[in-house]
């Protein structure tokens, strides 16, 4: 059984994968081939009879060997055997190959479709319950290149693959019913099919191995244009443009040198079929005539037979070379989606409404791998209070908060929101309650309204809170100014709006939500202290109407808070308001003198 299992796994890892997606439709894909392959085979064997007519007038059913049945089919039938009913017949069956054809063609293509679709619907899927923590340690280019460019290519790897299921279909149709007509010629079929294999084996695993290269580079190379395209700004200013731009090329360079080889080791096999092919029918010719002696009628089959089958045996080599040189990308979307997989979010059923009395941190601890990060935190925070993380870079505030969002979920202890545990809780339902600025302000390549509202629809109701939100985050009166105002669009990240107004626009995005837990990590220290009070009086507004959580550096925005939380190395240090902290805290009283606060 083990044995099994294993065979099925090493060679026909790849049709499982297919048929995981598909079930069904692989079969009735199959199924159509064969029928065509059965119809083209029927119809071929009409043209036997025929010539017999042709030659000495009579037409027989011997030269058809076990297709026989065909012309004692028509006979059975009480047809008379003349030119009209073998013509008649050669047409039925060809007729309906040609409808079997576009059902097979056509149904083909709606199954490709349907792949295609799965796949990347499957991957949109994965990626959207990916797990934070998993994300964060993950190869961003691998992501990108493995959800673009691989995701063409592994749509084309099935492509193939049914190509070559079907070539491989029709060839065993052409083989079976040539062994109907001369077992002789089947066996010599599949000797010259074993020969031609084995010559190409090694081409194919060198294609192999050169497609998994190219799958590596190309993750390399996104990963680089994403870092090219990101930090555009900075290498232009500092002249590592170009620099940079030597790795992108040095990238292609390796890609196309790859594709380069696989081009190389395809004409191979391009240039050797046709030589290969001849030598095969000559030997064939011979070995029927001169060993076997066998009768003209079935000769002609048998090579009638015989070129359809060498045909799809070509066509079958092409596409499975053809398969192989995408390989290395449906290897890697495999791993790919087993780990996407393996780092899914997990959802309890329960919906949380709100965040309306309190957020309670028992227990805590947190590590990424073997460091830890946070100690043993107990805190609670209550609903509608203004709360500000502070500590030396590297303490656990960022991390503190992402597990307050629950971005990432506890090693030990636990959140519990309004008393219930967020490990029972659909935190879908939980993070739609929160509002979340870093340092880096998110704004999509869309209007300004839609950037706010996030695709809403510009309802009346929807445009009166548009406008309540710029409001509140002190924007309106730039946006009022626009041209086309809330129809502006934004350029890539935003980059012709100030780093004030990115910022700006980020808070009303989470304004408009409607949001009960509003999170600052550092937000507003890229701005400069002008923009920062406007930010901060803006915020200020929010105090009591909601729960906010700040984590900062300069000390000078959070004189306000409720109560001021200082970490050290991963541990609770003391908590109170900024004044009674300087009494508590050694450090933070030494931190705020040196801001000279
Ligand atoms: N993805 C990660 N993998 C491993 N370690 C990480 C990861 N992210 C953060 N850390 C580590 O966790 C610790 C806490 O980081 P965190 O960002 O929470 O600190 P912080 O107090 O917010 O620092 P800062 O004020 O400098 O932003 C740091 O020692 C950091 O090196």
């Amino acid at each position: 059984m083990d044995l099994l299992k294993s065979f099925i796994k090493k060679h026909f890892c790849h049709f499982t994968y297919f048929y995981t997606h598909l079930r069904h439709r692989i079969w009735i894909a199959l199924g159509l081939s064969i029928l065509v392959g059965l119809l083209d085979g029927f119809g071929l064997a009409m043209f036997i009879p025929m010539l017999e007519m042709v030659g000495d007038g009579g037409a027989s059913a011997e030269g058809l060997g076990n297709l026989a049945f065909l012309i004692n089919g028509l006979t059975y039938l009480g047809l008379e055997l003349n030119l009209i009913t073998i013509l008649t017949t050669l047409v039925f069956f060809f007729t309906l190959k040609g409808i079997a054809k576009f059902a097979e063609s056509y149904y083909k293509v709606i199954v490709q479709q349907y792949f295609n679709s799965k796949l990347r619907i499957d991957n949109v899927d994965k990626l959207t319950h990916y797990q934070y923590k998993s994300f964060v340690t993950s190869d961003a280019g691998r992501i990108q290149n493995t959800l673009s460019g691989e995701t063409e290519r592994v749509a084309g790897a099935y492509r193939y693959y049914i190509q070559t299921l079907q070539s491989a279909i029709m060839l065993t149709v052409y083989v079976f019913l040539a062994f109907l007509a001369n077992p002789q010629f089947a066996l010599l079929v599949a000797i010259g099919g074993l020969i031609s294999n084995f010559l190409f084996k090694q081409l194919y695993r060198r294609t192999n191995s050169v497609s998994k290269n190219i799958t590596r580079d190309a993750h390399g190379y996104q990963g680089l244009l994403i870092q090219k395209v990101s930090f555009f700004k900075y290498l232009k200013a500092t002249s590592m443009n170009e620099k940079f731009a030597e790795k992108l090329k040095k990238s292609i360079l390796s890609i196309e040198a790859n594709n380069r080889k696989i081009g190389f080791y395809g004409s191979i096999l391009e240039a050797s079929r046709e030589p290969l092919t001849i030598i095969v029918v000559v030997g064939v010719i011979l070995v029927e005539t001169q060993v076997f002696n066998s009768g003209l009628g079935l000769i002609i089959l048998s090579l009638l037979f015989f070129f359809r089958s060498l045909t799809y045996l070509m066509h079958l080599q092409t596409v499975w070379n053809s398969f192989l040189n995408v390989s290395g990308s449906l290897e890697n979307m495999k791993v790919f989606q087993k780990e996407m997989a393996l780092s899914k979010e997990y959802y309890a059923s329960k919906k949380l409404k709100g965040v309306y009395e309190s957020i309670e941190l028992k227990n805590l601890k947190f590590e990424y791998g073997e460091k830890e990060i946070l100690k043993n935190i107990n805190l609670k925070l209550e609903a509608k209070k203004t709360y500000a993380f502070v500590g030396g870079s590297g303490s656990g505030k960022t991390t503190l908060v992402n597990l307050i969002v629950a971005l990432m979920p506890t090693n030990s202890g636990c959140i519990l929101i309004d008393g219930q545990d967020l490990k029972c809780l659909d935190i879908r339902s939980y993070q739609s309650k929160i509002g979340y600025i870093t340092q880096e302000p998110v704004i999509f390549n869309d209007t300004i309204f839609n950037n706010v509202t996030f695709w809403a629809l510009p309802s009346n109701e929807n445009i009166e809170r548009f406008w309540d939100a710029l409001e509140k985050a002190a924007i309106a009166d730039f946006v009022k100014e626009l041209s086309l105002q809330e129809k502006e669009l934004l350029g890539n990240n935003g980059i012709n709006l100030s780093g004030g107004q990115r910022q700006r626009l980020s808070i009303a995005r989470e304004l408009f939500k409607n949001i009960d837990v509003l999170v600052m990590d550092e937000a507003t220290s890229a701005l400069d202290v002008e923009t920062e009070i406007k930010i901060q009086e803006s915020v200020e507004k929010l105090k009591g109407k909601m729960t906010i959580l700040i984590v900062a550096h300069r000390l000078s925005t959070i004189k306000n808070a409720d109560q001021v939380i200082l970490l050290e190395n991963g541990e609770f240090e003391g908590m109170g308001t900024f004044k009674s902290l300087i009494n508590i805290s050694e450090k933070f009283k030494n931190s705020v003198a040196l801001q000279n606060i």
